[in-house]
């Protein structure tokens, strides 16, 4: 079967990405993400590398004390005027440390916003084909997490790194000029220091990988336990369904665990070699000394400054550490960045008039083809329904609709003109969609049908939720219009939540209406309510319906019967119904259910 999965090829960089870590994306990411942060950096560094330098203020300091001591120059002046120098320096570098600091911070939260705001819009454009098996857990993670890890390396890592790197060169150079042969039994350790750091990276960078695919399997699991806490409860599953949690959570753990282990000896190896450069100057600089190739305050320069300059290396150690945690975090940032948008024209198309047309469209999710080559029309201003058995393929057929998919063969057309040729922009001008799951955002009712125009005052918004038959049971809550919503629309009823879904797509005024039935609400005189809104909302608009409730329909000026992916009939009610085929058997079954039903509910009082 040919695979018409639109997005599954989308999906393969970002795969691939998440084998190694590229050490130089989050580079990437400050030169494109950066603006407003860039100078900040510049700046903080230039202030870091002076503090750092102050910092060796008293160190040298103590020298020229020690270098007195030797020559027998010393005196309380000498001692007061150094500890002052010493006092202002530590002082001076402290302050200087913690302006670098806070700006390094200001820039780290800047560029974490700036890609928080990227990666929010950009995924809004991508196909829905992207979103197809990636757990919410692991778009959370991408959004919130993985930007964080770049405080480590912007905040810290930066000025840290380049102020420590710059004064240990500047002091090298200073050492070679003092004695060049003092100075490389001074450094000697430190590319070696250098060398392992590189060999614990590439070990933790090897698991990388892996950590990354365990850790989204941990967040997924944690926000799919929670998410189905009532169902969790309810069949009384705690035991079973915390296995998997409890699963990711050891697999996880071993893998931090594996990492540290691999890192962590080279890694120690390195902070020990970063301070032990004493071990060789103090034996090479009595050697030295002893051959009279330096004299004693040449020594003790050494020993003193020699074997203190190289601690700012230090902090560099837990960037190193962290590196390919960074490392991974900006590869997966920008891949995702990098994933092609929903490909759109932007153009504004004079259509002549609405008319949706499927011409033998074809479509499959990324593991099965759902749709083999469907043809039907939608004209403008009508009603037209979709219908079928469960599982036929109606509420894919409409979602092509607005394109939260692309057809994979075939084409759907608006007013003659293929829609993929029509701008994003036009075309959900022109459309509202209801969903058969209908989301409400965490916020206010009136934010929620907001949704649909922004800009709409207050008598707009009332009309619509009037119109939506939502206005009587929104203004019988205690805080109306302004009643906070949790996630999801939770503390509302089913049918509630469909009619303020309406009230958006009513407020937002567009010509074509696409409407998913849902299939079932939970009493009568909800049922009712949707149905007035319903009419409501089909007054001059065009209207498509994916209907499972027969009788909602049964004026529909074509109703267009779907099985197994394919068109069975078009027609209307009384012809579908004369010709006896599919819809007639739905039909037939529709309203043998129906008298059930009502003979049900009927009976309800006497029991
Ligand atoms: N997001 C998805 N990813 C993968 N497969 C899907 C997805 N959505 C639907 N399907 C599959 O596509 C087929 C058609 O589903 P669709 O929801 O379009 O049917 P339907 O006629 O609207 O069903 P129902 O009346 O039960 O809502 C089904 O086999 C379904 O399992």
């Amino acid at each position: 079967m040919v695979a018409l999965a639109e997005g599954s090829n989308d999906a393969e960089p970002e795969r691939n990405a998440e084998e190694r870590p590229d050490f130089f994306a989050s580079l990437k990411l400050l030169l494109r993400y950066g603006d407003g942060t860039r100078h900040l950096l510049v700046v903080a560094a230039l202030l870091a590398t002076l503090a750092v330098v102050l910092e060796l203020v008293p160190v040298w300091m103590v020298w020229r004390l020690v270098v007195a001591l030797i020559d027998g120059t010393t005196g309380p002046g000498l001692f007061v005027s150094h500890a002052l120098i010493s006092l202002v320096a530590v002082v001076a570098g402290t302050a200087l440390m913690g302006i670098a600091m806070g700006m390094s911070h200001v820039a780290a939260f800047r560029l974490i916003h700036a890609l928080r705001i990227a990666l929010a819009r950009h995924l809004a454009r991508l196909p829905m084909g992207w979103f197809a098996g990636r757990r919410s857990g692991r778009a959370k993670k991408l959004i919130v997490d993985e930007p964080e890890r770049l405080e480590a390396l912007v905040a810290h890592g930066l000025p840290e790194g380049i102020s420590g790197l710059a004064t240990w060169i500047a002091v090298t150079i200073w050492l070679f000029v003092v004695d060049w042969r003092m100075a490389i039994a001074s450094i000697i350790l430190t590319p070696l220091a250098f060398a392992l750091m590189v060999i614990a990276m590439g070990r933790s960078s090897s698991l990388i990988g892996q950590y990354q695919k365990l850790s989204e399997r941990l967040n997924g699991a944690v926000v799919e336990y929670l998410a189905g806490m009532a169902v969790v409860k309810i069949f009384n599953r705690t035991g079973e369904s915390l296995s998997e949690t409890v699963r990711a959570v050891r697999d996880y753990t071993d893998i931090e665990t594996r990492m540290a282990r691999q890192f962590v000896p080279l890694g120690a190896l390195f902070y020990t070699l970063v301070v032990a450069n004493i071990t060789i100057i103090l034996p090479a600089g009595m050697g030295m000394m002893a051959m009279g190739w330096i004299d004693l305050p040449t020594l003790a320069f050494f020993v003193i400054l020699g074997a203190n300059y190289s601690q700012p290396l230090l902090k560099l150690f837990n960037l190193f550490h962290n590196m390919a945690h960074i490392s991974m975090a900006s590869t997966l940032i920008d891949s995702v960045l990098e994933t092609p948008e929903q490909p759109d024209t932007g153009a504004r198309t004079p259509l002549k008039n609405r008319d949706i047309v499927f011409e033998n469209v074809r479509f499959g999710y990324a593991d099965h083809d759902v749709l083999h080559g469907i043809g039907f029309t939608a004209r403008d201003g009508e009603l037209t329904a979709l219908v079928g058995p469960s599982g036929s393929g109606k509420s894919t057929v409409a979602g092509l609709i607005p394109r939260l998919h692309d057809v994979g063969a075939g084409r759907i057309t608006m007013g003659g003109v293929d829609i993929r040729e029509i701008g994003l922009e036009q075309l959900m001008g022109d459309i509202a969609f209801v969903f058969q799951d209908t989301f409400l955002f965490t916020g206010t009712i009136a934010e929620n049908i907001r949704f649909g125009k922004a800009q709409a005052d207050e008598e707009e918004l009332h009309a619509a939720a009037r119109a939506a038959r939502a206005h009587d049971f929104i203004t019988a809550l205690p805080e109306g219009y302004e009643t906070r919503l949790r996630e999801g629309g939770a503390s509302l009823s089913g049918g509630e939540r469909q009619r303020i879904a309406i009230a958006r797509a009513i407020l937002k005024d567009a010509p074509i209406i696409v409407l998913d039935e849902a299939t079932a609400f939970a009493d009568p005189d909800s049922e009712a309510a949707i149905q007035e809104a319903l009419n409501e909302l089909s007054r001059g608009r065009m209207l498509i319906v994916v209907a499972h409730r027969l009788h909602t329909i049964m004026n529909a000026d074509r109703i267009v019967v779907l099985d197994e992916g394919r068109v069975a009939e078009t027609g209307k009610h009384e012809t579908l119904i004369a010709e006896g085929g599919l819809y007639a058997r739905l039909w037939a079954d529709y309203t043998a259910a129906q008298a059930i039903s009502l003979r049900d509910r009927e009976q309800e009082p006497a029991q």
